[in-house]
């Protein structure tokens, strides 16, 4: 049996990261080195000692940290991920231009993987957007996003993502938030042309879904060269 991956757990308290900790209890090929939330009121948790994020220095070795917290959350863990010399995997959305180009940079140094989304069926539902773009010159293309109503970026980074991938296909997509509810996350990509209309959609139904594919990915990227990689090289790696 090969050596766990530890795990760092940033935004442990969150509705991603309370996923990530159960999911990872029944796993036996990581082990939770510690859980990070902005505030504690339990030292210890299952077992698992937790830190606020003003004391991130002094969590314990680590392999991999997954983190699903906010944006003001994010330059620290990635910070401490290069300070280790330690692997990334991130899904916190809503991040800025400049949070995005700190990524860019610190693939030079780590492996980092970011995603806006983890689920496989959102991963197919990228490609089929770019190739329906690309077939459909001159159509309108809108994405509709719904969540849940603490979520605070709109659009969420999923709707972007995909609207990059339209885009690369060449469309011109315009975007819709819906926050309602306790939806866990759905995205409508339509493309309206003269008559007709194709409509592309994927529904969440479980948190665990993006909580499984992040673990599955903290798995492979440990021990992976630095570099910023792809949810899609690390899941179907023949495929790339
Ligand atoms: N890529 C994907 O597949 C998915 C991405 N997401 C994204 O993940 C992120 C988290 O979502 P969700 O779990 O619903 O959010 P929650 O608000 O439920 O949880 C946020 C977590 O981050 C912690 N946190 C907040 N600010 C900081 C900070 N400055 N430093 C350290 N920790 C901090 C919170 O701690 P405390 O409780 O102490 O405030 C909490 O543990 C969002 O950006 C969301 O869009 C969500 C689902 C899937
Ligand atoms: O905040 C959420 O909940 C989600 N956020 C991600 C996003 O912004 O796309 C992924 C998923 O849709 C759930």
């Amino acid at each position: 049996m090969p050596t766990p991956v530890r795990l760092l757990i940033h935004g442990a308290s969150g509705r991603m990261g309370r996923a990530l900790l159960r999911l990872a209890a029944q796993r036996d090929d990581v082990e939770v080195a510690a859980a990070v939330q902005r505030t504690v009121d339990q030292r210890v948790q299952d077992g698992i000692p937790v830190f606020a994020a003003s004391e991130l220095s002094g969590v314990p070795d680590f392999d991999v940290a997954i983190d699903f917290s906010l944006p003001g959350g994010f330059d620290p863990v990635l910070a401490l991920c290069q300070a280790r010399g330690r692997a990334l995997v991130s899904g916190t959305t809503g991040l800025s231009g400049p949070q995005r180009a700190a990524l860019d940079a610190a693939g030079t140094r780590i492996p980092v993987l970011w995603q806006a989304n983890f689920s496989v069926g959102v991963a197919v539902l990228d490609e089929l957007v770019e190739r329906a773009a690309a077939a459909l010159p001159g159509w309108d293309c809108d994405i509709v996003e719904s969540h849940h109503v603490h979520k605070r970026d709109a659009p969420s980074g999923t709707a972007l993502a995909l609207g990059e991938s339209a885009a690369r296909g060449g469309a011109r997509p315009r975007y819709a938030s819906l926050r309602a509810g306790d939806i866990v996350g759905e995205h409508l990509v339509q493309f309206t042309g003269t008559g007709e209309r194709i409509e592309l959609v994927h529904r969440a139904g479980d948190r665990d879904i993006f909580a499984q594919g992040a673990l599955v990915a903290a798995t492979r990227l440990a021990g992976c060269p630095p570099g910023r990689y792809g949810l899609r090289e690390l899941l179907f790696p023949a495929r790339d």
